[in-house]
């Protein structure tokens, strides 16, 4: 075997990036430690209300692909569950791995998932810009949805297909009614919830991340296809096939994760 110092790193470089934040005791992800969840009778149902319509791109921003939605007004909005306002879909994204065995951000007792689903909300009654809530305490509200790798996901599809126009970093594509309600589980009233960060720079500590106890399953095809998407812009004369996208997990720091669900 190689040397330590001839193993050229396979991850991008964003994640040679701070592992932790100085200061920072609030990061994101962690791993859900189920028996040490706090069941809270207070946490409501999540109340989702997707407007298709408002879905505009799709894009390949060097580190994951985006389906961005219009969010000038609140037409697609997430409330209830742990949250207090209104918050607004501005994007959905995903992390995944170059294997079935690893890839999603948070772990339940450790397992991992081959992939994640985020669903990135901002809070529009405190706020009037993403771009501010980003840097507030309550202004991000995230959904994180894991996948599994099972029978064909049909609503994915239209976004797999979509894929291959956006391989290289920095390509857009027009991509429009796609309603991202279709991508969550059957039952959205067991979840986690914990106050936590984004995980990609400015790894701000803004987030009331809301963890769905319940997966949704997708095709090896399918997940094989977002493994086909490059870190890479079309200039580059190295292309690095975009998998592994995910930060390393974060220390706790005496928070506690809260569940819905007994
Ligand atoms: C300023 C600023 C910012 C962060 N943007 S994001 O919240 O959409 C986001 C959030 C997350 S995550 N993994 O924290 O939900 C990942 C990636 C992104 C992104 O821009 O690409
Ligand atoms: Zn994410």
């Amino acid at each position: 075997a190689c040397s330590s110092k001839y193993v050229l790193s396979q991850m991008h470089p964003m994640w040679q990036g701070p592992l932790v934040v100085p200061g920072g005791d609030n990061q994101s992800p962690i791993d859900i430690v189920v028996r040490k969840s706090v069941f809270d009778s207070e946490l409501k149902p999540l109340v989702t209300d997707y407007d298709p319509d408002t879905c505009q791109q799709i894009w390949n921003n060097g580190y994951s692909f985006l389906v961005e939605y219009n969010d000038t007004t609140d037409k697609s909005t997430l409330k209830g569950g742990p949250l207090q306002d209104t918050f607004r879909l501005c994007q959905f994204h995903f992390h995944w791995g170059e294997s079935n065995v690893w890839g999603s951000e948070h772990t339940v007792d450790r397992r991992m998932f081959p992939a994640e689903l985020h669903l990135v909300h901002w809070n529009s009654d405190k706020y009037s810009l993403f771009e501010e809530a980003v840097m507030e305490d309550n202004g991000l509200a995230v959904i994180g949805v894991f996948l599994k790798v099972g029978k064909r996901h049909e609503g994915l599809q239209k976004l797999v297909d979509a894929l291959p126009a956006i391989r290289h970093e920095g390509s857009v594509v027009e991509f429009t009614r796609f309603d991202p309600a279709c991508l969550l589980p059957t039952n959205t009233d067991d979840y986690w919830t914990y106050h936590g960060s984004l995980t990609t720079p400015p790894l701000t500590e803004s987030v009331s991340w809301i963890i769905m106890k319940q997966h949704i399953e997708v095709s090896h095809d399918q997940l094989a296809v977002f493994r086909s998407l490059l870190f890479t812009s079309a200039k580059d004369d190295v292309q690095k096939s975009m998998v592994n996208n995910f930060r390393v997990q974060q220390p706790l720091c005496g928070r506690t994760v809260r569940s819905s669900f007994i």
